[in-house]
């Protein structure tokens, strides 16, 4: 296995170990299993929540003998984490991997198994920094592995499915769960229990399973303002925080989250992008005495951060806190000056905002 990512034990179950025989006729799929519920277990069939990660992927694997029928299967076990715990050595790693995976000719595309709690954030860098037009599929589930009606078979069915479709190439990296196909850029978890809790309100959804068909409402698209990042030598990613804003916000939390090592920071705003003025002064001075990045996003679900003349603040546009976090971590682990880091944001922000705030500089 490659080791360019230091001390991040991965292990390989090869196509020759994962199926008895392989079928020259099925695409080439490749997993890449992290834990999440997905790989949960409980102590009961009823038991839906407090359940333990623990599935590898080969059993994964043998809980859908039908991805056989579509597809031959390896798969990399990179972690087993609830997905609270994924950090950047695993995304490191996941990147790295999967550069080197889809350069194959042999492979249709990749799946990527994961908790759904910060699934967004891993498909949303997964999409930043992968090279390839060719599918890259986030999957998790909301019930455990033994639960009654347990969804995760199905949903490793359809990624593996979507992963080797034709017409899933070109769309960049693939939310899915539930039926619903959506882009790794606008699909959020919106709610922290139902089976029903990832997709986008505005943005809408790239397509949707029938009978385990992906079909999609669009040709092939990409995001606005895609940035590709190449990764190439980069060993770790610089600390950014996510500050929290509320009435009554403690105005010393910019300066506290420089000192413990932020490298950049993201505000969840209230409204679009806002902030108390007692925090907002606090803010600036942290800013003009470090010149520490700060992205304004919006605590609220969705919404449009514009800049405001003169701030310190880059406006996140329409990304929320935490892709606003992977977007601006990117940035900074590339060595963007702030300046190149405010482009990187603009370059998504509708085209007539862009260039007003290009005037303005
Ligand atoms: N449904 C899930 O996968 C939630 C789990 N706590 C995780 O994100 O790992």
């Amino acid at each position: 296995l490659p080791t360019a990512i230091p001390d991040h034990p991965t292990t390989l179950f090869t196509r020759q170990d994962v199926q008895s025989a392989i079928n020259a006729s099925l695409p080439n799929v490749t997993i890449f299993a992290t834990g999440g519920t997905i790989a949960s277990q409980g102590t009961s069939n009823t038991q839906t929540v407090g359940y333990s990660v623990g599935l590898g992927v080969q059993q994964l694997i043998d809980a859908v003998p039908e991805i056989l029928n579509i597809s031959n299967i390896a798969g990399y076990q990179v972690s087993n984490v609830g997905s609270g715990s994924i950090n950047e050595t695993i995304l490191l790693r996941l990147n790295e991997l999967i550069n080197i995976e889809l350069a194959k000719e042999d492979v249709a595309g990749v799946v990527v198994t994961h908790g759904t709690d910060t699934l967004e954030e891993t498909a949303f860098f997964l999409q930043l920094v992968v090279n390839s037009t060719k599918p890259v599929v986030c999957v998790g589930a909301m019930r455990p592995a033994t639960a009654l009606s347990a969804d995760g078979p199905l949903n490793l069915l359809q990624a593996v499915t979507l992963a080797s479709a034709p017409n899933a190439v070109g769309r960049g990296t693939m939310i899915t769960l539930n039926d619903r196909i959506g882009s790794a850029w606008y699909t959020t978890k919106n709610n922290a229990n139902s089976l029903d809790t990832f997709y986008s309100t505005e943005a809408g959804q790239l397509g949707f399973f029938i009978n385990q068909v992906p079909y999609f409402y669009f040709d092939p698209a990409l995001p606005v303002g895609l940035t590709q990042f190449d990764l190439t030598g980069v060993t770790d990613l610089p600390m950014i925080d996510i500050l929290y804003a509320h009435q009554d916000m403690d105005p010393g939390l910019f300066n506290s989250s420089v000192v413990n090592g932020a490298e950049g920071i993201v505000l969840a705003g209230v409204g679009a992008g806002g902030i108390s003025a007692r925090a907002s002064i606090a803010a600036e001075a942290v800013y003009n005495a470090t010149g520490v990045a700060m992205v304004a996003s919006h605590r609220s679900s969705d919404g449009f951060v514009p800049s405001s003349e003169g701030g310190f603040a880059i406006a996140s546009g329409f990304l929320n806190p935490q892709k606003s976090r992977i977007l601006l971590q990117l940035s900074l682990a590339l060595g963007y000056s702030n300046e190149e880091v405010a482009d990187v944001f603009a370059a998504t922000y509708p085209a007539p905002v862009a260039a007003a705030m290009r005037k303005r500089r």
